[in-house]
């Protein structure tokens, strides 16, 4: 410690062993985590450590500090750095936002991005798409409720998710949801959806290629790299037919609501001038919408179900409040979302116990800079690990207990991203936070407003201890849930 310049942060605990430079701490499932380990023996005013990477210097921070100043920090706003092989491998060099480092490119990316998001006459339409989804599932879901047979609600969840992300993007009403459910109530085995499938793929090259060194790859997995090749060109090609369908509907229509696709081109056609440059950014938008969108709300609804059936008094609260709002059978409306403060409380106590990205977001620092007086060094990894303020005890009460009621009312003094302090950045904070935020929470509001007032919902086995499955984000297991009616169908 005595060579190192007062100002720098301490090393992280589990740097000192024998190893000398593999200074990782292995989760149970062998992914490679920056987590609490790191901080042992640390006082809580240490809220960075130093730590090593394959030889690289990597800071691991956690705490309100990490997510007010680390995070809002623009000298630490880019990815870590993945290969430029891997980034062409993934089709994502310069022109997407979630894995790009390249500043300058990140930079007219994210607005595009953001301005297709925010878009009022995209928003506009959402709330009613969603809602009109969620009837369509009614049918079979009275069925499995009659019949008092389990679904796998992270399935479900899954198929929900994924269709009201195609709803948004392209207007195109797949129906997967609708399928599973349909073959679900007649007691057959559902097929595996092949659009379904196809994501999971992707996800899965997306860590092939950001965990496997090129060298790898090219000289010794080439069985694996062909195949998750084929995986990206087959998805591309899928959204790339999607988009230029739209573009020929954009042309042509004359309604005041659009989807979420023609928003993009409306976006990257003020931002690029070149047709082909345009075509490219809508293509890569979109598959990085889906990407985003879809694993994340389906495994944040589904822990959600789960908290519920173990808390009927809550979803008996959020049923009671949206049938004031709504009626027992009506729309759920744009307008209503912020009349439903429980259901609002539960997703934030979900996301914050379940913190799907708990075990780290990643950044890269581009100069050195000085964070609370403690210097972080140019060309330096950072992981910042927010789930531990998720879940801090000297911060929340009973944190591992489900109780949305520590949400229903703000404080005095509101601050931080949700207005309940720096401990709470289920969707990180500042330059770099999720862009896909807005939709996300309209989402899992209408989804969740639909199912709550309509079913109970029972675990199959109350027994059983939930299934979670840490990979790129934290995924719900298979879980059985029985769907009991609440009112007269
Ligand atoms: C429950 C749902 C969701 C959660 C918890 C979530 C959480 C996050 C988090 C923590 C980040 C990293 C922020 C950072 O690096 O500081 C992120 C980034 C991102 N999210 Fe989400 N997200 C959700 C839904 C969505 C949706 C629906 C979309 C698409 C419309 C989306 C698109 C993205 C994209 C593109 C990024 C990368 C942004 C960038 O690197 O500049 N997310 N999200």
């Amino acid at each position: 410690q005595s060579r190192r310049q007062m100002n720098e942060p301490p090393i992280a605990s589990n740097w000192r062993p024998v190893l000398g430079h593999a200074h990782l701490f292995l989760a149970k499932n062998g992914a490679m985590q920056l987590g609490p380990s790191m901080f042992e023996g640390h006082g809580s005013d240490v809220f960075i450590v130093e730590a090593s990477l394959l030889g690289q210097r990597v800071y691991v921070a956690r705490g309100p500090k990490a997510v007010k100043l680390i995070m809002g920090n623009s000298a630490i706003r880019t990815r870590i750095k993945i290969p430029d092989e891997s980034l062409e491998r993934m089709e994502s060099n310069k022109v997407g936002i979630l894995f790009n480092h390249d500043l300058e490119s990140w930079k007219v990316n994210r607005k595009c991005f953001v301005e297709s998001v925010g878009r009022p006459r995209f928003l506009k339409g959402l709330a009613p798409k969603i809602d009109d989804l969620m009837t369509t599932l009614y049918d079979s879901l009275d069925q499995i409720a009659d019949s008092g047979s389990p679904v796998l609600i992270n399935e479900m969840m899954n198929l929900i998710s994924m269709d009201c992300i195609v709803d948004v993007l392209f207007t195109e009403k797949r129906g997967a949801a609708a399928t599973y459910l349909t073959a679900c109530a007649a007691g057959e085995k559902p097929e595996p959806d092949e659009l379904l499938t196809l994501i999971h793929q992707v996800f899965d090259s997306a860590e092939f290629y950001s965990k496997v060194p090129p060298i790898l790859y090219k000289l010794v997995l080439h069985n694996e790299d062909a195949k998750h090749r084929a995986t990206y060109e087959k998805y591309t090609a899928y959204v790339k037919e999607l988009v230029q369908a739209r573009k020929t509907a954009m042309e042509n229509s004359t309604t005041d609501e659009i989807d979420l696709t023609t928003s993009a081109f409306l976006a990257a056609e003020s931002c690029f001038d070149d047709d082909e440059t345009v075509l490219n950014q809508v293509t890569t938008m979109v598959k990085e919408a889906v990407g985003g969108g879809t694993d994340t709300a389906s495994n944040t609804m589904a822990f959600l179900v789960y908290e519920l059936a173990r808390h009927q008094e809550i979803a008996d609260a959020i049923c009671e409040e949206v049938i004031a709002v709504a009626g027992r059978n009506g729309p759920i409306l744009h307008e209503m979302l912020n009349q439903l403060p429980m259901l609002e409380a539960t997703l934030l106590e979900v996301s914050r116990i379940y913190s799907l990205f708990a075990a780290g977001i990643t950044r890269h620092i581009t100069e050195d800079v000085i964070i609370d007086g403690v210097l972080l060094k140019k060309d330096s990894m950072m992981f910042l690990v927010i789930g531990m303020a998720h879940w801090d005890a000297s911060y929340w009460e009973n944190p591992s207990e489900f109780d949305p009621t520590r949400f229903l009312e703000k404080p005095a003094k509101p601050e931080g991203p949700h207005g309940f302090g720096w401990n709470l950045s289920p969707f990180g904070y500042g330059v770099r936070k999720c862009p896909g935020q807005e939709l996300a929470l309209l989402e899992m509001k209408v989804v969740m407003a639909n199912l709550c007032r309509r079913y109970r919902f029972r675990l199959a086995d109350p027994k059983k201890p939930l299934e979670v499955k840490d990979s790129l984000a934290r995924e719900c297991g298979p879980l059985e849930v029985i769907f009991e009616h609440r009112v007269e169908a």
